[in-house]
């Protein structure tokens, strides 16, 4: 599935635990726990040209052993059976989104009904007004340069036009420049948090790292339950606390990771809707709180989407990257769903880069995003 890089030591795995009550977020704690192995590796090439929040500009955290630089690599490629398997994955997954679009392209014609379906297809997969204008203009220019006159070939085009319009969206997650790597995970109710987090710690934990997480949803007790099984399954510790505070968890479980020398430490939070605006507040809370605890954290803040909900997505990230400056977006349930066309417009409105798309349930059904993969897929 992901790719990993090189590995230096490994440090026996830890058992999992489930830590008591939390310090105060102001008070610098020492958690207990042995330095680990260190590793240093990233989830593919370097970042692209996000502006990072000014308060993450601070300085990386020194507390390391390891005099390698961080690995900031191309991904490893995968091997030629595994990436058919994803990509015959993620073109079933993308069908409903694609179908209705591919058949505007079945006639013998190349003209201005053709264009108007086209228009209309992408509209109803959600790639919103300026997305598909921009589409549309775009391809009409290909179509003229290259003297184009058959429709099926012009679906190549509008692949080649697409695939430059998601470009700018992909991106890997770089594990290994910080020690550790804190990302914290937000999202709406259900929009797959918890299930992307138990993904990613399991590739994580597969290649090696060392995992701290920390379950800062402390109201609802299925949803750290849900947590405890994923860190029970991939043997890695858990900071949880029944009730209190989610920024006294955050803060509590990155010093901890500070102090065990982990690789990465994964902040899930409880889901919210963007109207919410006291529980908005809290995550920025939380945000504020786990650069208290390390100056240069959090090093991702990433947002999760539910691909379904097409438009109302492009909402989310607008939202919470205006309270969070999000550096990274996980799309999940883009199986079966009719609404793929979202990321052309997140790439046109608001393109915050997508590290993973998920169209399944199951653990390889979450995968690092390729924009001409994912072009390619949708117009199959
Ligand atoms: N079909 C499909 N289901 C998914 C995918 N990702 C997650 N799910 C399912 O979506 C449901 C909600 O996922 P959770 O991970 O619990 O969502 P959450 O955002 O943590 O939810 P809250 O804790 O309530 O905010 C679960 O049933 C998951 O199995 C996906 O890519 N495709």
């Amino acid at each position: 599935m992901f790719s990993f890089f090189k590995k230096k030591s490994t440090a026996p795995a830890e058992a999992p635990i489930e830590t008591p009550a939390a310090p105060p977020p102001d008070t610098e704690t020492s958690a207990s726990g042995g330095a680990m192995g260190w590793l240093r590796k990233s989830f593919g090439a370097a970042p692209a040209d996000r502006e990072a929040p000014a308060d993450q500009e601070a300085p990386a955290l020194p507390a390391t052993t390891d005099s390698t630089p961080p690995t900031v690599a191309l991904p490893t490629p995968k091997p030629e059976g595994e990436r058919q398997g994803w990509m015959e994955r993620l073109k079933s997954g993308l069908r409903k989104t694609g179908s209705s679009i591919a058949t505007v392209f079945t006639g013998t014609q190349i003209n201005d009904a053709l264009y108007e379906e086209l228009e209309d297809a992408l509209l109803m997969a959600d790639t919103g007004v300026k997305a598909t204008q921009h589409l549309l203009d775009d391809l009409k220019r290909r179509v003229k340069d290259s003297k184009t006159t058959e429709p099926a070939a012009v679906k190549a085009l509008l692949a080649d036009a697409l695939a430059d319009l998601l470009k700018p969206l992909e991106k890997p997650l770089v594990i290994g420049e910080h020690q550790p790597t804190v990302i914290m995970v937000a999202g709406v109710n259900g929009a797959g948090k918890t299930t992307s987090i138990g993904k990613l710690t399991k590739h994580l934990a597969d290649h090696g790292e060392t995992v701290l997480l920390a379950a800062a949803d402390t109201f609802r007790a299925a949803a750290r339950e849900q947590l405890g099984v994923w860190a029970t399954r991939n043997t890695v510790e858990i900071i949880s606390q029944e009730g209190g505070d989610p920024a006294a968890v955050s803060f509590d479980a990155v010093t901890a990771g500070r102090a065990r020398g982990k690789d990465v430490v994964l902040v899930d939070t409880a889901g919210r809707l963007p109207t919410q605006l006291h529980l908005m507040e809290e995550l920025k809370k939380i945000r504020r709180v786990v650069t208290k605890a390390e100056a240069s954290a959090p090093h991702e803040v990433l947002l999760v989407i539910d691909g379904n909900t097409g438009q109302n997505a492009l909402t989310q990230v607008r939202t919470f990257d205006d309270a969070l400056q999000l550096t990274g977006l996980i799309v999940t349930k883009l199986d079966g769903t009719a609404k793929g066309g979202v990321l052309a417009a997140i790439a046109q409105e608001r393109p915050v880069p997508v590290y993973f798309i998920g169209v399944g349930e199951k653990v390889e059904d979450l995968e690092t995003f390729n924009a001409r993969e994912f072009a390619q897929a949708l117009l199959a």
